[in-house]
């Protein structure tokens, strides 16, 4: 697992440390490590044009040590000041080392620099950039310069990734002592570049990890044994499709079946049936109507999906009643979720179950669950993925541009797989019957939302085609591709 921690933890295990060591150590280590980050990036360090961009906190500390160094070493390195301070002891040592302070009003330095470090705010910037760091941040963005930034991009939040206003666009962002939240969640995700870690000794000091991304040899789909049979493998039931949606129907019933379920039990209105026993032989279909023993009509599951193409009304508010009356653990998408956003009573519904529940919005659905603006969910995925995890009492997997899924006193796990060419219709019904499927081979809600959403990422990726020449892709061709997606784990 990639680990990140949150500002205050991260403050608190610097106290820990700093405690211990000698002064200044902290900021030497990390300095060394921006600097030999900056080095392995330009062509040649002597002659090198720096420039580094300088806060008044140890962020700004941090660069204009880097900044000595590389000028020890022949660069050229002017460093531009924003604000009235200046963190002493780098400047003192960067001038020692012949280079020299400006005034932030020297921006042509940038438009000619072949490297530029952002240290204008690091774990201690908060809300939108003031200037003049948001000319700075701007212009340096816009250079043709490799644009390095010191622990986190300036005018990123650290915690959580929100941008309020101007930040710095890095190409590489040289992060200190653990990752921080705000550099693997977006927007604050999409600041960063490629992410580098510096191992500044914090590792002891360091409590348990407020989020975490999974890496290939952490996911682990449960894996038919000799002892399998179809029962044992787990059995899902999917109820999803109308008159007006069935395609949704056919996506979630087949990525049960690639997902990797003993069998599928799959049932909605006539026509729905008709068209997933067509695509899908290998189900076992029913017609339903909604009432009292819907569910012992279908038979026994070991999860439920419910949702997909439902449609409005009554019929889905009844289905996912029952559903969530269950005593297996019950994966609830799309109209699903919108039937409870109307309804008082499956909410009560939701928040008395004692089996896992999942629920699989985007922003917009979490909007009308949490009856708040599209866009605040989009600006803060992470406070709103964990307060909807506490309010509606389930596992909550955010899709969008970062996923995330939260769940109540647990990490919050950012999805490191996907490709915006999946922002396309049906996808998310494909993610609910895989995490349906996951869900009944036993997997716990966390970790069978945390892998689905893994292998749904990889196979979009795998189904768009190599870096830098993808195609565009169906949600059906995100469905073909999850039996490569399962091949690449470990
Ligand atoms: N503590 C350690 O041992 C280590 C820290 N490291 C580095 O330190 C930074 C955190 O440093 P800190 O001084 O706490 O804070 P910053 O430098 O990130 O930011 C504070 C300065 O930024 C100004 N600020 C804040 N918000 C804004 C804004 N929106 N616009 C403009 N300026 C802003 C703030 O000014 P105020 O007037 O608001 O006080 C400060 O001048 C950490 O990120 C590491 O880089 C190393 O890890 C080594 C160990
Ligand atoms: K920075």
């Amino acid at each position: 697992m990639r680990y990140a921690h949150e500002v205050d933890k991260v403050r608190a295990a610097e106290q820990a440390l700093m405690a211990r060591l000698p002064d200044g150590t902290l900021m030497a280590r990390a300095a060394a490590g921006l600097a030999a980050v900056c080095a392995r990036l330009l062509p040649r360090v002597y002659g090198a044009r720096v420039v580094l961009l300088v806060g008044g906190g140890a962020n700004g500390g941090d660069t204009l040590y880097a900044g000595a160094l590389l000028a020890r070493r022949g660069a050229r390195v002017v460093a531009l000041r924003a604000g009235t301070s200046v963190h002493e002891g780098g400047a003192a040592a960067l001038r020692a080392a012949g280079g020299r302070l400006l005034p932030p009003d020297a921006t042509g330095e940038i438009d000619t620099a072949d490297l530029v470090i952002d240290g204008l705010t690091g774990i201690g910037g908060s809300g939108g950039l003031r200037e003049p760091h948001a000319t700075l941040a701007r212009r340096a963005s816009a250079a043709p310069a490799t644009l390095v930034a010191c622990d986190v991009p300036s005018g990123v939040d650290a915690s959580t990734g929100a941008v309020a206003g101007t930040a710095v666009h890095a190409d590489v962002t040289v992060t200190f002592g653990t990752h921080k939240p705000g550099l693997i969640i977006d927007p604050g995700a999409a600041h960063c570049g490629v992410v580098e870690l510096v191992d500044i000794g914090l590792g002891a000091d360091l409590p348990d990890p407020d989020v975490v991304a999974a890496r290939p040899d952490d996911v682990r789909p449960p894996e038919p044994g000799p002892e399998s049979d179809k029962y044992r493998r787990g059995v899902v039931g999917v109820i999803a499709g109308s008159g007006t949606f069935p395609g949704a129907a056919v996506l979630a019933a087949g990525a049960a079946v690639r997902g990797g379920a003993g069998m599928v039990r799959f049932a909605s209105d006539a026509h729905a049936v008709e068209l997933v026993r067509q695509r899908w032989p290998e189900t076992v279909t029913r017609v339903v109507e909604p009432g009292p023993d819907v569910l012992a009509e279908i038979g026994r599951v070991q999860a439920w999906v419910v949702g997909p193409g439902l449609g409005g009304g009554e019929r889905a508010e009844a289905l996912v009643g029952a559903v969530l009356a269950s005593d297996v653990p019950v994966l609830v998408d799309a109209d699903g979720l919108n039937a409870v956003s109307r309804s008082d009573a499956l909410r009560r519904a939701l928040l008395c179950r004692d089996v896992p529940t999942v629920l699989t919005p985007h922003a917009g659905e979490l909007a009308r669950l949490l009856r708040v603006d599209r866009d605040a969910i989009e600006a803060r995925r992470l406070e709103h993925a964990r307060r909807a995890a506490v309010e509606l009492g389930a596992t909550v997997l955010l899709k969008g541009s970062t996923t995330l899924v939260a769940e109540l006193d647990r990490p919050v796990r950012v999805n490191p797989t996907g490709t915006a060419w999946l922002a396309t219709a049906g996808t998310g019904d494909v993610l609910s019957g895989l995490v349906g499927a996951l869900l009944a081979g036993g997997m716990a809600a966390l970790e069978a939302a945390a892998a689905g959403a893994y292998l749904h990422g990889l196979a979009a990726r795998l189904a768009s085609g190599r870096e830098g020449r993808e195609a565009p892709i169906s949600a059906e061709d995100v469905l073909r591709a999850i039996p490569d997606a399962f091949r690449t784990l470990d």
